[in-house]
């Protein structure tokens, strides 16, 4: 026999959590304060009303913590039963049911480091479009694609920042507010300003020409360029104030940043779980640290001003006499942004790059001879004036971030919760849905690409019409024949597209170009022996970026 003084409070609270689900899904926000009252304000309701009746025996505390745990048991049976539900607006999308129901699976894959591999392992199952979380699509249909890249962002940022408060330009989701925001970053990284920017490039990859030639016996290339990058970001961004390829790795003020890329990835799946940890005292101490540095770079730039023409030239609208700087806030975010979207992602690149070069001798030896073609002993290999002509070093480049892409799932994009429905060719998002473009699965997809896993930067020149699949330097991997090749180029996007995509693509395409013309001009490099190549894809780990392990050479001065 139901005991009826306790019917009425389980039933009491069992409809409050359904109900307040239900407007919790209507209205999702990351207010604590809104959590805070959907979550004790209906159990509070339900344990005044029947502790009111002396008669049922209830106190008002027994009947508040029974009231409680019915109602946070109730919560989350009807939030996964709903996820499950054929009236989830993404039911039709399939997906493993785990996914379905809990965000805490694409966590535990980004804890673990793995999670465009494991996305790429259910696309393999279930085909273009999978749902990979409750409310999360992964897609890599390239005809949806172009359309879906000016979708606005989804709340990734909020979880890397922990805070919904104070974005940067990477995480604000109004189209016209970003695109305010972004002009600045446009006048600063089109081709007249990269042109200045060509001076302190050029120098920093003599500087660090210079000091591989000075070590002895086996080096990281990876910490180079982890080093390079960020010493060139620094002088691009603020006019310098970075020194590690002189005064070593240690010295980076910015090193917390990849310590706390693991953590900083988990929460760009579950972001309301960044903001609760955000609010706690002692935690986000890298974030803080980051902060603090960007707030110093920022303030010391601005008070000494700049001779050269930096970004924060245009950031701080600096070119611009009639319009005042902006908000100090929003240079700080700047300066952040410049420092995570701009050397990581560069100096990974860059590893892969040589990984692929040195893994693949007959790639080196054509890549090699296209530079000695170009660029005689006596020549700057910096001097840019031959870029443009030497396509296959175009297509290594190309070759590598299409297996390698430093940024592993692209952008998040969500479709706004109260506007209309996307449709994209067969696809239709309903509002709310947060989606990836993987370039790890698109890029190395059979249907888009001819033996996808293999490093052939010849392919590109092939599609690109430079030689004849027939020739012998095209070096077709297998029996694939010309009616069987594929190159969809619609499936490579390595820098995102459209008006929130990579606002450095040509700066970072003119840095890979200097550094491999550089290295390869100067120095014969070869693996360590006994290192085994593989060992590069077993050790990496996808963050927030692709974090690519320790790439241990040998090189000796070629003159
Ligand atoms: C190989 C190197 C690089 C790769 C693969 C890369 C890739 C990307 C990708 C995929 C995005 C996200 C686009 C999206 O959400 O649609 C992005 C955004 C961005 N990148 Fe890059 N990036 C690279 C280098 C750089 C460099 C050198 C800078 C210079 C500072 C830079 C600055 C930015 C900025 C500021 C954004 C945010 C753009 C916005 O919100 O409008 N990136 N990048």
């Amino acid at each position: 026999m139901p005991n009826p003084e306790k019917a009425d409070l389980v039933a009491l609270s069992v409809l409050s959590a359904v109900i307040a689900h239900h407007i919790f899904r209507r209205h999702e926000t990351y207010s604590l304060r809104v959590h805070a009252v959907l979550i004790f304000v209906p159990p509070a309701l339900v344990a005044t009303l029947v502790a009111s009746r002396p008669e049922r025996g209830w106190t008002y505390s027994s009947a508040f913590v029974k009231s409680l745990a019915t109602y946070v048991i109730s919560l989350l049976a009807s939030i996964v039963v709903y996820r499950l539900s054929p009236w989830h607006p993404l039911a039709r999308y399939p997906g493993p049911p785990l996914r379905r129901a809990t965000e805490f699976v694409g966590a535990y894959y980004a804890a673990t480091g793995r999670k465009a591999t494991a996305i790429d392992a259910l696309h393999k199952q279930y085909g273009s479009v999978v749902r990979i979380g409750p409310n999360t699509l992964s897609i890599i249909d390239p005809t949806a694609m172009p359309k879906l890249w000016n979708v606005s962002r989804g709340p990734w940022n909020i979880g890397i920042k922990m805070s919904y408060k104070n974005l940067t330009m990477m995480g604000l989701r109004d189209p016209e507010e970003h695109a305010l925001r972004r002009r600045p970053w446009n006048r600063g990284l089109n081709q007249t300003a990269i042109k200045e920017y060509e001076h302190p490039l050029t120098a920093r990859v003599q500087l660090l020409v210079r000091r591989l030639e000075e070590q002895k016996g086996e080096v990281d290339l990876s910490k180079w360029m982890g080093m390079f990058s960020m010493d060139f970001m620094c002088d691009m961004a603020f006019g310098g104030g970075i020194e590690l390829l002189r005064d070593g790795e240690h010295t980076n003020p910015f090193r917390m940043l990849q310590r706390g890329m693991s953590i900083a990835s988990v929460f760009t799946v579950i972001p309301w779980f960044a903001v609760y940890l955000g609010h706690m005292p002692g935690t986000g101490w890298a974030l803080r640290s980051l902060h603090t540095t960007a707030r110093t770079f920022a303030a010391k730039r601005l008070q000494r001003g700049s001779s050269t023409r930096d970004l924060f030239h245009y950031l701080n609208n600096e070119d611009l006499s009639d319009v005042p700087p902006p908000p100090k806030q929003h240079l700080i975010g700047d300066a952040i942004l410049a420092i995570v979207a701009g050397s990581d992602t560069t100096a990974n690149a860059l590893v892969s790059i040589f990984y692929c070069i040195l893994a693949n001798p007959a790639t080196y030896t054509a890549l090699q001879t296209e530079i000695d073609k170009f660029y005689s002993s006596n020549d700057d290999p910096c001097n840019t004036r031959h870029y443009q002509d030497m396509h296959y070093l175009h297509a290594v480049i190309n070759e590598a971030l299409r297996l390698y892409n430093p940024t592993n799932l692209g952008g998040q994009r969500q479709v706004p919760p109260h506007g209309p429905p996307v449709i994209a060719g067969s696809l239709v998002l309903p509002p709310g849905t947060i989606f990836y473009m993987p370039p790890f699965s698109s890029n190395r997809d059979p249907h888009y690409f001819s033996f996808p896993s293999a490093f052939w930067p010849e392919r590109w020149l092939i599609a690109s019409g430079h030689i004849d699949f027939d020739s012998k330097e095209a070096r077709v991997p297998g029996t694939l024949t010309k009616d069987e090749f594929v190159h969809n180029e619609a499936a490579f996007v390595s820098f995102g597209l459209g008006p929130i995509g990579c606002v450095g693509k040509a700066l970072a395409t003119l840095e890979m170009r200097m550094v491999v013309s550089a290295l390869l001009h100067k120095f014969d490099f070869r693996l360590r022996d006994g290192w085994d190549p593989n060992e590069y894809n077993t050790v990496m780990r996808e963050y927030i970026n692709l974090t690519t392990p320790a790439l241990p050479v040998v090189l000796k001065a070629r003159w």
